[in-house]
Formats: C-alpha cells, structure tokens, sequence
C-alpha cells in the first residue's frame, strides 16, 4: 500500500506520564514514515514534551500534527499545571490517573467529532476511550507502554490470584500457565485485597481491553516469541508488536530532543563519554517518575564512590530530597569526582538514549520500566536490575532468567513510595555492579546475549523485519476496517 494511496487518519492519545508519552510519540512517527496522518492529542501543560518530535517529523515530509486540549485542573482539584505524573506528588498520583484523566473525555469527543480520525491508539491507563471509539464506530487500539511478557503475567496474576492462595509461612508463588517457570515473592505484586479502588481500575482496564480492536506493543517478536505467542494464542488476544519505537530516531540532535530538554549539555556529556573506555562507565537512573529517599541515595553515592567505576547518575529534581544535595551526597563528592572526571551527576534530565548507545557504557542500573529495558537492549547494554513498583517486577525476571542479561540488586519489595521502600545498602550495590562491569566470563556472557538482540532489535526495524511487517499488517488491517465501516454505513442508509 502506497503511503497516499490509504490517507489513514490515526488519533495518539498517550497517558500523561514521560514513560507512555515517549514512547507513543515515538510510534507516531513511525506510522507517519509509513503515510500515515498521525496526530498527537494531548493536554496543553504537556505540548512541549511532544512539539520538538513534530517537528523534526514534518522536517523529514511526515504528516504530523500536535492537537492540544485544556486540562480541567480545578474540576480535577489539582494545582495548576499538574499535568503529568512526573509533577503530581505521589500522595495524588492515584487520583489523577482514576479521576482526574476522565475528565479529557468531553474534549476529546469534540476533537473526534471536528477531524473525525479512522482510529485512535489510546493508552491503556484511559479505558473510557473504548466507548469513546465505540461510540464514533471506529476502532480503538490499546497502547499500555509495556510488553508481552508483563501483560502475560498481569492476566495470570489477575486471573488465577495466586498469592491468595499462599499457605502460612510460603512467601513466593509460581505465575500459573506460562511458558517458563517464574517464581515472584509474593511482597513483590501489589496486595490488590488492600487497595480495592486499584484492583477495580485494573478490571475495568482489562475489560476495556476485550472491547478494543487490539493491542500495539513496544516489543519485537524475537525478542520474546512464547510471550507474543501466549497473549496471541492462549490469551486469544489481538497484537501487532512495532518496536523498538526508539529506533525511529534519525540522529544526534533529533534524539537529544526525546522527551523534555536534557539539564546537561549533550556534547558536553557525549565528549565525557568519549574520554572513558568502551564498557567501562556505569550508567545509574530510575526512569520519569521514581523517586528515592536521601538516605537510599546516600547509599547509591558510597556505592558508586567505593565501585571506582567512572559513572553517570541521573537523580530527578522533583520531590523532598530535590533541594537538599548535602542530605545525601557524602562530603567532598562533587569536587572530587569532577577532579578526577570520574562522574557526572545530572540533576534533572538525561539524554538516556544517547548515553546508553555511547560504547563507553558497560552497564545500566534501572528501575526496569519498559522503556529503559527496551532502550537498554536496542543499545546491547546489560542490566543491574532495581524494580520499586507498576511491572517493574516482572520486567526484571524477564531480564534475568528469561534473557539472561540482566542481574538483580536484590529488590525484594513492591512499593510506590519511596519512604515505604526497603533500604539497598550500599556494599549490596556495589557488589553487584562490579560483578556486571567487570571482565568476568558472567559479565562478558551477559554483553554477548545484549548486543545479539540489540542486533535482532535492529533487524525487526528495518523493511522486512518483524516489527516493520507488524506494522504493515496493522496498516491494512485499519484500511479493511474503515472499508467495512463505510459499507456499513451506506448499507443503513
Ligand atoms: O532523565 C531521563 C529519564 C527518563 N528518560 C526517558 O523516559 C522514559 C522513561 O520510561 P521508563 O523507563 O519506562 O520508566 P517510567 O518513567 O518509570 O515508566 C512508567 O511507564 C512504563 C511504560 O508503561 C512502565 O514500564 C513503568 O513501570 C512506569 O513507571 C524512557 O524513554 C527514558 O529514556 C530520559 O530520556 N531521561
């Protein structure tokens, strides 16, 4: 199909969070370099974090547009300019995802109704939408920012509730009806009989899903074949897989742009890079949203400082510990990794995907959101893994023992908050970043599997790999549609 010859219109309606924003802006842009009419909607407070993609698109000849509503923060009870998770404080992030985010439904109604799109690629997080579509008579595809693998064990979890079922004194449970055996300790799944408002959201997104056209999935089949086929086969659920979405990028600048604007000079940083040994720096960050407290990043600081390893470690501005550095960074640290140039702590901002495809980066020490596990894994950089919360848990077995590039500092719990949150010490960090940078034969073992499916991620990319033909199949599954839709529609005349 040529790209005039369908003129598709596609809504993007991403969930108000870095995480899923990203990435969906990402896809966009591949589905305008396929002809595509892609429009990003999204609230007014978050345009800035999706302009600098548009543009750069409509550079290149893509068909890009941003569509912006208002936020109807006093209605929604939350300050002005509370727009996105990454600046709500954690206390009302539930609120915001549960009640305040419906509130975009009447604006996106008027959006539809004005430049009546033939689908929309809305988050997983605004079930809502699936009547919205419904109610248009167009299809409404799922975008939930995550992959194969965590959707699996989610409906398992959901479905067979094994951790209820646990004996007094059994502390772990086998995931029923996978492809590998996953064994979870049971601290490391939310309690959904403790959050009843939670374990309702979670219905009312599965059941939104079974009333959906199906499911996009930043994921590639290779990369993990018996989950795609699980969700496909056995959950008997539709998916089209078109990532890496990242990899549409088209150079420096243009990734330096991903997300908000980078709080160090890129060059600066990339120059950095360039003086350090391929695989040797350690690269530290916790995704868009997490945050830590100043005594578990004290203990990340003695990690890094007794690892002597040259690192970067990005530590978010947001939250109690943002103002306060001499709460947490041991004396001296500042002068003295900047004497050495052995560090460079970003406060804010990093330009991650550019870090991590730096041949100087030898590991990644992440929260294993999807996205820097995908972004990891496009890059051919092992992982030390350090889930907090959402699927970051399953994310990191399929790292580890699915992988096999990933090794785990040792996260034994799930909590959003970060004052909840066990405490890693840092000898523990320290002793596991060493063991994946350093030259050992498990360390060397875990690269060589992380560059070979940077290589098939690559591979899926290009014209005739899996997710390229993925996207193919979407495209012209979504032009059948709207052909039956019209012959619907001139049958009820
Ligand atoms: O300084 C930074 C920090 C983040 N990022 C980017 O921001 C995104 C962060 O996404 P992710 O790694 O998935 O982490 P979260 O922001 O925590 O993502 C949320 O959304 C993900 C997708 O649904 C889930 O997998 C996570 O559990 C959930 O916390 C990635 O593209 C990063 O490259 C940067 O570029 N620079």
């Amino acid at each position: 199909m040529g790209p005039e010859a369908h003129n598709l219109e596609v809504f993007f309606f991403p969930f108000l969070a870095p995480g899923h924003m990203i990435p969906a802006v990402d896809m966009a842009r591949l589905f305008a370099s396929r002809g595509v009419k892609a429009t990003v909607v999204t609230t007014r407070g978050n345009a800035s974090l999706v302009q600098p993609a548009i543009d750069w698109a409509n550079k290149s000849g893509r068909h890009m547009r941003l569509l912006l509503m208002p936020f109807p923060s006093s209605e929604a009870g939350l300050p002005e300019g509370c727009e996105n998770v990454a600046s709500v404080p954690a206390e009302l992030q539930f609120k915001f995802m549960i009640t305040s985010t419906p509130l975009l439904r009447d604006p996106l109604e008027r959006l539809i109704r004005e430049h009546q799109p033939d689908c929309i690629i809305s988050d997983g997080f605004f079930p809502w939408t699936a009547d919205v579509a419904l109610g248009f008579g167009i299809p409404r595809i799922v975008f939930d920012g995550t992959n194969f693998f965590s959707n699996c064990v989610t409906h398992s979890l959901q479905y067979h509730a094994p951790s209820e079922r646990l004996a007094e004194g059994e502390t772990t449970f086998v995931v029923p009806g996978l492809p590998h055996r996953i064994e979870l300790l049971k601290t490391q799944t939310p309690d959904m009989r403790a959050m009843p408002e939670a374990a309702d959201f979670l219905r009312q997104l599965e059941e939104s899903e079974l009333r959906s056209f199906g499911m996009v999935v930043n994921s590639f089949y290779e990369l993990e074949p018996e989950y795609a086929d699980h969700y496909r086969n056995a959950m008997g659920r539709k998916a089209w897989h078109v990532g890496p979405v990242s990899l549409c990028r088209e150079d420096t600048a243009d990734e330096a742009t991903r997300g908000a604007e980078s709080s160090i000079d890129v060059a600066d940083c990339l120059n950095w890079l360039d003086s350090k040994k391929p695989s040797s720096v350690l690269y530290v960050s916790f995704g868009s949203i997490s945050l830590f407290t100043s005594v578990q990043l004290r203990e990340i600081a003695l990690a890094l400082e007794a690892s002597n390893l040259p690192f970067i470690w990005v530590v978010r501005d947001f939250g109690d510990s943002a103002g306060h550095e001499e709460e947490w960074l041991p004396e001296g640290f500042r002068n003295k990794v900047s004497e050495n140039n052995s560090g460079l702590v970003i406060r804010g901002w990093a330009p991650q995907v550019l870090i991590l495809n730096h041949g100087a980066v030898g590991a990644f020490v992440t929260h294993c959101g999807w996205n820097s596990c995908l972004e990891a894994i496009s890059a051919g950089v092992p992982l030390v893994t350090w889930p907090l919360s959402g699927e970051q848990f399953y994310n990191e077995r399929q790292m580890t023992e699915v992988l096999q590039i990933g090794t785990a500092v040792g996260a034994g719990a799930w909590t959003r908050r970060a004052e909840e949150r066990e405490l890693i010490k840092a000898e523990q960090i320290e002793k596991v970043v060493s063991r994946v940078i350093g030259g050992g034969e498990e360390a060397e073992g875990k690269r060589r599997k992380a560059r070979e499916l940077a290589r098939r991620a690559r591979r899926a990319m290009e014209e005739g790999g899996s997710s390229y033909s993925d996207m193919d199949r979407l495209i012209d599954e979504l032009i059948e549609e709207r052909r039956k839709i019209a012959n619907q529609s001139v049958g009820d005349k």
